[in-house]
C-alpha cells in the first residue's frame, strides 16, 4: 500500500542545504556532537544533579570553555540532549515508512525499533533519565509522551479505517496504553538489567497488546 502520510507529530523535517560544506562549520558541528555525547554518557550514568560542565569537559579532554562555547549552561546541555532524544523518532518514522508497512505494522515497527534504541543509544537513554529528573532541571524541557501518543493514535485511526483494529478498541486509548506499557517496560528493564533485556521485555508486551488491538 502507499506509504502512510508522514504523521504531523513526527513529520520529518526537511532541511534544504543552500551551499556546500564549510570546514569551519563542520568542525564546530563535530565538536557539538562530541559535547552532546559526553554529556549524554554522564547524564545517563550519574544523572543531571551529579554532573557538572567540568565533568563533561574532562570526559572530552577539553576545556570548560570549549563546552560553554556550544552550550551556555548545564541546563542548556540537558535541553539539547532531550531534544536530540526526540529527534531520533522522525528519522525512525521515515525509515519505517519507506519499508511500506500498513499503519498497524508501522506502529509495531516504530516501537520495536525504539526498544533497540533504548538498549543501544546513549542519547536516548540520557534523554529518558533527564525526563524523569525534569523537576530538578530549571529549563523548558519538551513535554514527554505526547508526541508518541499522537503518532500511535494517528496510525491506529488509519488502521481502524482499514479494518485492521478489533471492534470496540479505541485507537486513542490503545495509543495511551502502548505508551504507558513501553515507558514501563523500558524503565523496569533499566532498573533491573540496565536495559540489557529491554528488547525482549518489549517484544513480550508488544505481542500481547497488539494481539488485543488487531482485528
Ligand atoms: C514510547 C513511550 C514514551 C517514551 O518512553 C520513554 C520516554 C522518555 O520520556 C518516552 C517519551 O517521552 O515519549
Amino acid at each position: 500500500s502507499e506509504p502512510q502520510p508522514a504523521i504531523a507529530a513526527f513529520a520529518p523535517r526537511k532541511f534544504v542545504t543552500r551551499r556546500g560544506p564549510d570546514p569551519k562549520q563542520e568542525r564546530s558541528a563535530r565538536t557539538r556532537l562530541l559535547v552532546l555525547t559526553a554529556a549524554s554518557e554522564l547524564f545517563a550514568e550519574q544523572g543531571f544533579r551529579h554532573t557538572s560542565v567540568k565533568d563533561v569537559a574532562d570526559r572530552m579532554k577539553m576545556t570548560k570553555g570549549a563546552v560553554y562555547f556550544h552550550y551556555p549552561s548545564k541546563e542548556a546541555l540537558a535541553v539539547a540532549v532531550v531534544e536530540e532524544h526526540y529527534a531520533r523518532w522522525p528519522a525512525l518514522l521515515e525509515e519505517v515508512l519507506t519499508e511500506g508497512y500498513g499503519p498497524l505494522e508501522t506502529a509495531e515497527q516504530m516501537l520495536a525499533r525504539a526498544a533497540v534504541s533504548f538498549r543501544d543509544d546513549i542519547v536516548v537513554q540520557a534523554g529518558a533519565r533527564l525526563q524523569i529528573e525534569r523537576p530538578h532541571i530549571d529549563a523548558e524541557l519538551p513535554t514527554p509522551y505526547i508526541d508518541w501518543t499522537e503518532l500511535l493514535a494517528s496510525l491506529l485511526v488509519a488502521a481502524r479505517d482499514e479494518g485492521q483494529v478489533r471492534e470496540g478498541v479505541s485507537p486513542e486509548a490503545a495509543a495511551r496504553s502502548l505508551v504507558s506499557a513501553f515507558f514501563g517496560a523500558q524503565h523496569i528493564s533499566d532498573v533491573l538489567r540496565g536495559r540489557a533485556d529491554v528488547v525482549e521485555r518489549w517484544t513480550e508486551t508488544s505481542e500481547l497488546l497488539f494481539h488485543a488491538i488487531r482485528a
